[in-house]
């Protein structure tokens, strides 16, 4: 059983919980997150993982052409694609990974509350590359059992954290991608403040992701300078995805 959470966390667990399995036989290779990161920073430009994200909790809503805006953002550059696939609180779907596994040749993030086999299975099939596991919402045994899953299929796996005791947890157990969310899903507070303060505190050899409320090259280069490796950007690119040009 994930960790006991309150309020919109708890029914989206709950839901996570119940949802169907997917069963696909796999149609592309899987592209590594991480060489593809590394490959960006080695060339001296900003790795960016664009999201495309439908509406959410904080009360973003957009209706923008799926399959455009992915080719549009594989063409400008960016190291991955986060497709947010929660139907409930996002609006997404299983659909809408698939379509853009099939449109594009970069890795491609599930972004979802995952908290079952079931859910990995079904990332694997629909094309996905990467998938995201936040530690507020599992139990750190669950956390270390869906991280060895995902891995045997050969996926990469980004590790959400957002304050101090979640880092330990993901650092004692040597998750490699971990991801600094400032965002607190409960709250929905923003602060890149926290996020530059935690990517501190997590040792250089694991990759780190900036996620959340970036907005401008400078907020990039202050959280570079924080330790980030790589930024994870939806709002701001769904509102005008020509800004992936100066973002780069
Ligand atoms: O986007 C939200 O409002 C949200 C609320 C609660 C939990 C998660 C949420 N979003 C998922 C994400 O992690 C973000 O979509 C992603 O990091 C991009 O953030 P942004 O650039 O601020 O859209």
């Amino acid at each position: 059983m994930p960790r006991f959470l309150q309020g919109w966390l708890g029914d989206v667990v709950r839901f996570s919980q119940q949802r169907p399995e997917i069963y696909k036989v796999r149609q592309r290779p899987i592209y590594s997150l991480r060489q593809s990161i590394l490959h960006i920073k080695g060339h001296g430009k900003n790795p960016i993982i664009a999201e495309y994200k439908r509406k959410s909790p904080s009360g973003f809503n957009m209706d923008r052409d799926i399959i455009e805006y992915v080719k549009f953002m594989e063409s400008n550059g960016v190291a991955g694609i986060s497709v947010l696939t929660e139907e409930k609180f996002f609006g997404g779907s299983y659909k809408d990974l698939e379509a853009v596994t099939r449109a594009v040749r970069i890795p491609v993030l599930m972004k979802d509350f995952i908290v079952t086999e079931k859910q990995v299975n079904s990332a694997y099939s629909l094309g996905a590359d990467v998938i995201l596991l936040i530690v507020r919402v599992l139990t750190e045994r669950e956390l270390v059992s869906l991280y060895k899953y995902a891995k045997s299929y050969h996926l990469d796996v980004i590790v959400e954290v957002t304050n101090e005791e979640e880092i330990e947890i993901a650092v004692r157990n040597n998750f490699d991608i971990i991801g600094v969310n400032s965002r607190d899903l409960a709250s929905l507070d923003l602060s890149l403040e926290k996020t530059k303060r935690l990517l501190k505190l997590i040792p250089s050899d694991r990759l780190k992701i900036a996620e959340s409320g970036i907005r401008s090259r400078d907020d990039i280069q202050q959280l570079k300078e924080a330790g980030a490796d790589a930024f994870l950007i939806g709002t701001t690119l769904m509102q005008d995805p020509n800004k992936i040009k100066e973002l780069v």
